[in-house]
Parts: structure tokens; C-alpha cells; sequence
């Protein structure tokens, strides 16, 4: 039977993955960060203030201050393809769609900023597409993260009429690929280096130490990632001390610990000479990891005492974080495709 002329097209059938990572300015500039910054700490799963309380803090003091400090920190890692969480989660999208061949769309979006969560599901949706893997790249699960993307999702979905099939990556903190991945690419970066380093910190990003109390898997997620990647590790490098700590403190509260600024400030103080820094919950270097480890991790260190410092990548878009991601997301693609 024909359709009739007046029959909207209805395209489907098409699978796509759609990797999500947290989101970053426009620009380097004071503006493009403040819109940046009101998106993300508005956030209730970021900051679990009452909004009565938290709002007022944020507009008055937040707002009119961190703007013009984090717009000079973002200018000093910023790329000429933008920001670096932007640029390598594009070459991630990238190089998963070539491993994946032509019949597995591959894109990308961010939860805060742009491009948006709901922008992208729409034109998925839009071409075809009626069935997502949605792939937040957190291999820890946090509210503040994962969740809050799923969020993002599902307030996206809540919009459309016909909504496409969805599968969420789940968190991949303790899986083998994961893992190996880390221990094959520190491995690499570690023996590259004029000197073995005494300590390697595996650091990773901080929350409120009440989240943990309240339930979030965050911090058992860490813990069991750094512990993994420790005991791979030890056979390669026996003298190496590995430990872990948590970085980007933001705000009031206590926040979980040991903080990485003061264990790299003690480490100096107490005599280490060579340290590393890994950051095995980042999938992309970025502000975190450029700006606040290797720029300010190494003043700090120096200041300390210490001698010689490296901030190491972390997986990004090269060989074995694009095999890890390959084989996770193939996991969870069974029955579709
Ligand atoms: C990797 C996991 C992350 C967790 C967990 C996380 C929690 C968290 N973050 C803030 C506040 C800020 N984070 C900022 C930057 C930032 N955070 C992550 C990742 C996690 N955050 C990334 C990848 C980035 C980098 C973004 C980029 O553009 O490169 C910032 C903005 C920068 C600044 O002004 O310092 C803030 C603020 C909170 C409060 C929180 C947990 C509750
Ligand atoms: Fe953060
Ligand atoms: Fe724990």
C-alpha cells in the first residue's frame, strides 16, 4: 500500500552510540564560563544545597567572582580545536566509529553546555535512529556525573512523542578491559620517562564526603579501580609506591580524602623526590587535569622540595582507551546489532 501523500517520513531501523561526557565553556572568557558555570552548579545533583540557601550563593558570590579565575586557567590549556574535554571526546567519537564500521552511528554530547544531551538524541531520533546506547564516560558512577546525565536523558526523552529504545553503559570501574587499558598506557607513559617516579598518585575527582554516607557508590568505585590498578601494576614496578587521592576541592564542605594538593605538598615536604600523577577517572584531559594537576601539581611539588614531577595523560582517544571502549560498548550493543 502506497503511503499516503500528507504521511510524515518516519525513518528508523538504525542503532547509534551516543558517548556523553560532562560539558565545558564556549570560550575561554569570563561570559562563556559564567553561562557554563550557572548550567552546572545549578545543578541539584551537584550541589545539594537548598536552592533558597544555594542560589543566592551562587548568583551573589560564585558567579561574579570564579568566572574571570577559572576563564584564565581555561585559557592556558586551551587548544586551536577548543577545549581539550570537547576536542578529544569528538576524536574519541571519531575513532569509535571507525572501529565500529558504517552500520553503528557513533556521536557525542556533553551534559552541560553544548552540544546538549537533548540537541543530539533529537537528530538521532530524527535520522532514523531508534535505538541508543547512551555512554557517559565515567568509568566511577557518581549522582553528580552518571546520574545526572541519565537526567539529562531522560528529560530529553520526556519531550518527544516517539522516543527511541535506550541502553545506558553502566559504570566500569572494576572491568578487566578497563583496567588493563590503564595499567598497558601508564605502563607506556612510566617507562617513557628519564626516571621512574618513587610514588605514582592515582588522583581522582573529589565529592562532598557526605555523598558517600548518603549512599553514592563513588567512592568504593575509586577505591576498588585505584586497588585493581595498584596490584596490576606492582609486578611491572616493585619499587613504585601507588596511592590514592582526590582532587578539584570545591566549596565549604569536607570533601573525601586524603586531597591531592596536600599529598603532593606533604610528599615534597617529607623528602620524595620524583612523583607522577595518573587520573584513571577522567576519560579526557582537561581543566582538571591540565591546568590543576600538571600546571599547579607541579608548582606545589617543586615549592615542597620535590625535584622532578610528571602529570601523566590519561586514556583519551589513543590505543588502548579506544580498544577498552570498543569492547565495552560491543557488550552492551548484543541483540541489536
Ligand atoms: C570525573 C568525574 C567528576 C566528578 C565526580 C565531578 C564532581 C564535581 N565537580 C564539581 C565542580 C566542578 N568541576 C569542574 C570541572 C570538571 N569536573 C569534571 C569531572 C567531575 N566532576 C571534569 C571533567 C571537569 C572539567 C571540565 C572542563 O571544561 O575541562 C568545575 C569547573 C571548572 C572550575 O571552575 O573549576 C567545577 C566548578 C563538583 C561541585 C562536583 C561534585 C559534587
Ligand atoms: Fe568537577
Ligand atoms: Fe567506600
Amino acid at each position: 500500500m502506497p503511503r499516503p501523500a500528507d504521511h510524515p517520513a518516519a525513518p528508523t531501523g538504525k542503532v547509534a552510540v551516543l558517548l556523553v561526557n560532562l560539558g565545558t565553556p564556549d570560550a575561554p572568557e569570563p561570559g562563556a564560563v559564567k553561562r557554563y558555570l550557572a548550567q552546572f552548579l545549578s545543578d541539584r545533583r551537584v550541589v545539594e544545597i537548598p536552592p533558597i540557601i544555594w542560589q543566592p550563593i551562587l548568583r551573589g558570590v560564585i558567579l561574579t567572582t570564579r568566572p574571570k579565575k577559572s576563564a584564565h586557567a581555561y585559557s592556558l590549556v586551551w587548544g586551536k580545536d577548543g577545549s581539550p574535554l570537547a576536542a578529544i571526546t569528538a576524536r574519541q567519537a571519531r575513532a569509535l566509529q571507525s572501529r565500529l564500521g558504517d552500520a553503528i552511528t557513533v556521536d557525542w554530547a556533553m551534559r552541560y553546555g553544548n552540544p546538549s544531551i537533548a540537541e543530539k538524541v533529537a537528530a538521532l531520533k530524527d535520522k532514523g535512529h531508534d535505538r541508543i546506547l547512551f555512554a557517559p564516560l565515567y568509568p566511577q558512577y557518581s549522582g553528580a556525573t552518571t546520574a545526572t546525565a541519565v537526567d539529562a536523558l531522560g528529560a530529553a526523552l520526556g519531550k518527544m512523542r516517539w522516543q527511541p529504545a535506550i541502553r545506558t553503559l553502566p559504570p566500569y570501574h572494576d572491568a578487566p578491559a578497563y583496567i588493563s587499558a590503564l595499567a598497558d598506557d601508564l605502563t607506556a607513559q612510566l617507562r617513557q620517562l628519564t626516571q621512574l617516579p618513587e610514588v605514582l598518585l592515582l588522583s581522582f575527582h573529589g565529592m562532598p564526603e557526605r555523598t558517600l554516607h548518603l549512599g553514592d557508590p563513588y567512592h568504593c568505585h575509586c577505591r576498588k579501580t585505584a586497588r585493581l590498578l595498584a596490584e596490576a601494576l606492582a609486578p611491572i614496578f616493585p619499587e613504585m609506591r601507588v596511592d590514592i587521592t582526590f582532587q578539584s576541592r570545591f566549596g565549604k564542605a569536607k570533601w573525601l580524602e586524603p586531597a591531592t594538593d596536600v599529598t603532593i605538598a606533604a610528599e615534597g615536604q617529607a623528602g620524595t623526590r620524583r612523583m607522577a600523577v595518573a587520573m584513571p577517572g577522567f576519560s579526557a584531559d582537561c581543566l582538571e587535569t591540565l591546568e590543576e594537576i600538571a600546571l599547579q601539581g607541579r608548582d606545589t611539588f617543586l615549592a615542597a622540595g620535590g625535584e622532578s614531577y610528571d602529570a601523566l595523560s590519561c586514556l583519551n582517544d589513543g590505543e588502548p582507551g579506544m580498544a577498552m571502549l570498543e569492547s565495552l560498548v560491543r557488550n552492551e550493543l548484543q541483540g541489536w546489532v
